[in-house]
C-alpha cells in the first residue's frame, strides 16, 4: 500500500464507489466528493496528495471546461497537488491542455484498473520528488544567505586598498575566472566572498575548498562525486564540490598547493566544463564560477616547472592583488578599532579603549601575518588585560626589519601554533568553535593541527 491521500471528485455516485473500493487496498486514505461546489472547502479543511478529478460534470455538457475550470481552482490553492483527470471521451487536445493547465496524468473512462492505480502512483512519486526539490531549493538558498550574511564586511579606506576594491566592484558582476593573490591573511578569501555577493550568482552557493588540506588520494572524490562503491570507504555516493556549486561560485583555496596530477585533472574540468563522478561513467555539466587564491609566485612556479602555464591562464582571467597591511596606510588603525569593538563586545568588556600612543605602536608594527595577525593580536590583547584601557606595552612585537620578514613567517608560524592549541583547551577540541573562532575552514585547520602535531 502507498501512503498517500487520495480525493475523487465526481457526480456519478456509481463511479465514487467503484474507484473508492479499487483505491482502499492501494492508498493510505481515499475519501470521495459528488459535488465539485464543495472541493475548496474540502481543501480547506483536509490534506490530499492526489485529487482524482472528473471532467465532465453537468450532465450533457460534455466540453470538460468544468474539469478544466476546477484544475485551475485546485492548483491555485496549491501549485504542487497531483491531479490526475478523468474524462469518458478520448480527447487529445483537451488532455494537453490539462497538461499545459498543471494536471499529472490524464485517464480514459472506462479505466482499466491496473493502469488508473500506476497512474495514481505514479503521480504520487512525481508530487514526493517535486515536493522533496522544493524543500532541497529552499534548504540551499537559506542556507546560501545564511554563508552570506556570515561573512564579514570588508574594512580598509587605504589607497591600494581602495584600488583593489574598484576592480573588485568592476569585475564582480562578470562570469571571468579570477586569481587572488596576496599573502597569508591578506583577505583573499573574503575578497572571494565579495565577487560572490556583488555577482549575479549571489543566490547561489559559495564553497570554499582548501587545495592545501586535500590529499591526492581525496581530490577527484572531494571535487567530482564519487559512486557507492568507488573506492573501499565509499559507502554512499556523494556529489563533489564542483556539483554542489553549480550555479554558485567556487572557491578554490591554496591552488599554488595542487600536485601535478590534481593540477592536470583540474584543468580537464575547466577545459570541458564536465566532470564525471569517481566510479560513474555519466558526465556532468558543471555551471560555476570560478575563483582561485594562493600566496605562491605562480608565473615561477610555471618557471621552475612547478605549476602548469596552461592551467594558470585558465585560472586568471582576472588577477587581482591583494595589498600586504604594512603598505596600507591608515587601514591598521580602522582594523585594530573594528576588532577591539568585536572583541570587547564578545568577552564583556564593552568600555575598553586603546591608550593614545597604542595605535601608533600597532601602526608601526610590519604585520606580516597581516590582517589575521592583527585579528588575533586584538584579540589576545583584550582577553588578557586587566585595564580599562588597552595600552601600548600591552602589545609586545618584536622590531623588525624588512630584510628579517623571512624569519617572521618562522616566528608567525609559532604564534598560528600558540593560537591554535589555546583555541584547542578553550573550545575542548570542537573543531567547529575552534574554526569559528580563528576565523579558518575546517579543513584549513585540520591541516594546521596536522602540520604543527598539534
Ligand atoms: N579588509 C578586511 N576587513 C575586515 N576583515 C578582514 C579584512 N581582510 C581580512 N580580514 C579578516 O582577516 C582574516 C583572514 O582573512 P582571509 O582568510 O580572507 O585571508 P586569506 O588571505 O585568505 O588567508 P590565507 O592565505 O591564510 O588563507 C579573516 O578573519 C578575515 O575576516
Amino acid at each position: 500500500m502507498s501512503i498517500g491521500r487520495v480525493l475523487i471528485v465526481d457526480d456519478h455516485k456509481r463511479v465514487l464507489t467503484a474507484l473508492q473500493i479499487l483505491l482502499q487496498d492501494e492508498f493510505e486514505e481515499v475519501q470521495t466528493l459528488s459535488n465539485p461546489n464543495s472541493l475548496l472547502s474540502t481543501l480547506a479543511t483536509n490534506q490530499y496528495d492526489i485529487i482524482l478529478l472528473d471532467m465532465n460534470f453537468s450532465a450533457g455538457v460534455n466540453t470538460g471546461n468544468e474539469g478544466l475550470f476546477w484544475l485551475k481552482k485546485i492548483l491555485d490553492k496549491d501549485t504542487d497537488l497531483a491531479v490526475v483527470l478523468m474524462t469518458a471521451y478520448g480527447d487529445v487536445e483537451l488532455a494537453v491542455k490539462a497538461i499545459k493547465v498543471g494536471a499529472s496524468d490524464f485517464i480514459l473512462k472506462p479505466w482499466d484498473n491496473n493502469k488508473l492505480v500506476s497512474t495514481l502512483k505514479t503521480a504520487l512519486e512525481l508530487r514526493r520528488s517535486k515536493q522533496k526539490i522544493i524543500q532541497l531549493e529552499n534548504e540551499k538558498a537559506g542556507l546560501a544567505r545564511e554563508m552570506n550574511q556570515a561573512s564579514t564586511q570588508m574594512i580598509g579606506r587605504s589607497k591600494p586598498m581602495l584600488e583593489m576594491l574598484r576592480i573588485v566592484e568592476k569585475v564582480a558582476s562578470t562570469d571571468a575566472n579570477i586569481l587572488i593573490l596576496g599573502e597569508h591573511g591578506t583577505g583573499k578569501e573574503l575578497i572571494a566572498r565579495e565577487l560572490h555577493q556583488k555577482s549575479e550568482r549571489c543566490n547561489g552557493i559559495f564553497i570554499t575548498v582548501d587545495m592545501g588540506a586535500i590529499t591526492e588520494s581525496l581530490f577527484e572524490s572531494e571535487l567530482f562525486g564519487h559512486v557507492k562503491g568507488a573506492f573501499t570507504d565509499a559507502r554512499e555516493s556523494r556529489i563533489g564540490r564542483f556539483e554542489i556549486a553549480s550555479g554558485g561560485t567556487l572557491f578554490l583555496d591554496e591552488i599554488g598547493n595542487l600536485s601535478m596530477p590534481m593540477q592536470a585533472k583540474l584543468l580537464g574540468a575547466l577545459q570541458t566544463h564536465k566532470i564525471i563522478r569517481l566510479g560513474d561513467n555519466q558526465v556532468r555539466d558543471i555551471d560555476i564560477r570560478l575563483i582561485c587564491a594562493t600566496n605562491k609566485n605562480l608565473v615561477q612556479m610555471v618557471v621552475d616547472g612547478e605549476f602548469r602555464e596552461d592551467l594558470l591562464y585558465r585560472i586568471n582571467t582576472i588577477q587581482i592583488d591583494v595589498p600586504e597591511l604594512r603598505y596600507r596606510n591608515g587601514d591598521v588603525a580602522v582594523l585594530a578599532e573594528y576588532y577591539l569593538r568585536k572583541y570587547a563586545a564578545k568577552y564583556n568588556k564593552e568600555n575598553l579603549r586603546f591608550a593614545k600612543n597604542t595605535i601608533d605602536k600597532l601602526m608601526g608594527y610590519s604585520w606580516p601575518g597581516n590582517v589575521r595577525e592583527l585579528q588575533h593580536t586584538i584579540e589576545k590583547a583584550v582577553i588578557l588585560t586587566d585595564n580599562p584601557e588597552l595600552l601600548a606595552e600591552e602589545f609586545l612585537f618584536k622590531e623588525r626589519r624588512i630584510n628579517e620578514i623571512k624569519n617572521e613567517a618562522v616566528s608567525f608560524e609559532e604564534m598560528e601554533k600558540q593560537l591554535i592549541g589555546s583555541s584547542m583547551d578553550r573550545h575542548k577540541g570542537n573543531m567547529s568553535h575552534i574554526a569559528k573562532e580563528l576565523g579558518v575552514t575546517r579543513p584549513t585547520l585540520y591541516h594546521k593541527i596536522k602540520k604543527y602535531d598539534l
